[in-house]
């Protein structure tokens, strides 16, 4: 017997049910932790994660920490790729979730980027195949880790990139890099020192998506065929070769990690910081942009 979950709504109301799988009658593996929905296809052997915490899917410290453990549990089952996507369509995740940065509070601030730092790396860095279905706006923290997968796909009309600046903050240096890894130097400069967000359209021009679908469904699938594309590539070949091309951005970011940590505490925590956080709440409550 397979146990998984089923979240399902019921007069509004979101309703977990703890199901029964007989093993030899499915063809879904259901591990979901509390914000984020997965389920493997034992056919394929292909595990969709969802994220999936209402509103916005904001990103604090227990989805990142779910999502980590996730992706180690998926490691080990050594699936055949990985594809993340959000379970609400129209927006894969608003971000960081900006709760986590009112606070000036040192030993939380480093717990947090420390988490924050980890996921990435972890997801940037797992030997698994991963495709990221952007089916939504998925500004700042969520732009940066769809860089972190292998592919990208993105459902037409909505909005990506670093828009950090725009709110008065920074971002990381090593998000910067991981875009200018994609879209150039140049075209990075211009993105983050204005803090642009790009349409579906821009995006794939610029190279920070790969692929552009109509829907969840198309891109589902569109991210299933790219996994299969790898079927006959030999494993351990493909995982010295992703290590490879990306060991340079990630010995630098090893590197820098305690000025990095540094940084973004001495930043978010400084009261100037705070007001502008507190500022930019209030306008998203308002919808006043
Ligand atoms: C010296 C320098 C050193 C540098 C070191 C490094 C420093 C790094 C610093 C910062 C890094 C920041 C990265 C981030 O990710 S910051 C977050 C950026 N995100 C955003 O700006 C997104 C804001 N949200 C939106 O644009 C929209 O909400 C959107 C996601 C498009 C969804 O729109 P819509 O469907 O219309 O939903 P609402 O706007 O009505 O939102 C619903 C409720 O959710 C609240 N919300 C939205 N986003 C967030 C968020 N990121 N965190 C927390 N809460 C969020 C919103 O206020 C609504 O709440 P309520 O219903 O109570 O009004």
């Amino acid at each position: 017997m397979f146990k998984g979950i089923c979240r399902e709504t019921h007069n509004g109301n979101m309703v977990t049910k703890i199901l029964k799988i007989p093993k030899f009658f499915t063809c879904i593996r259901n591990f979901s932790s509390e914000n984020v929905l997965v389920e493997v296809n034992n056919k394929t052997n292909t595990a969709i994660l969802r994220l999936s915490r209402p509103p916005v899917n904001g990103l604090n410290l227990e989805v990142l920490n779910e999502f980590e453990s996730l992706l180690s549990q998926l490691e080990q089952q050594k699936v055949n790729g990985v594809i993340i996507t959000s379970n609400k369509e129209g927006i894969l995740t608003g971000g960081i979730d900006i709760a986590e940065l009112q606070t000036i509070d040192q030993r939380r601030l480093k717990k947090y980027w420390t988490t924050f730092r980890d996921t990435f790396l972890k997801l940037y860095n797992t030997p698994l195949l991963t495709v990221a279905v952007i089916n939504g706006h998925s500004p700042a923290g969520g732009c940066l880790f769809s860089t972190a997968c292998d592919y990208r796909v993105m459902t037409r009309n909505y909005n990506i990139g670093g828009n950090e600046t725009q709110l008065g903050l920074v971002a990381p240096i090593w998000f910067m890099d991981r875009v200018a890894d994609l879209i150039g130097h140049r075209q990075a400069e211009l993105a983050f020192t204005q803090g642009k967000l790009f349409s579906t359209d821009e995006a794939h021009k610029l190279g920070l998506i790969d692929e552009i679908v109509e829907n969840t469904a198309e891109g589902l699938s569109k991210a299933q065929i790219i996994i299969n594309s790898f079927a006959n590539v030999p494993k351990k070949a493909r995982e010295i070769s992703k290590r490879f091309t990306r060991q340079q951005f990630l010995d630098k970011m090893i590197r820098d990690t305690d000025d990095d940590i540094r940084h973004f505490v001495n930043h978010i925590g400084s009261n100037e910081t705070q007001k502008i956080i507190e500022q930019y709440m209030q306008k998203l409550k308002s919808k006043r942009f």
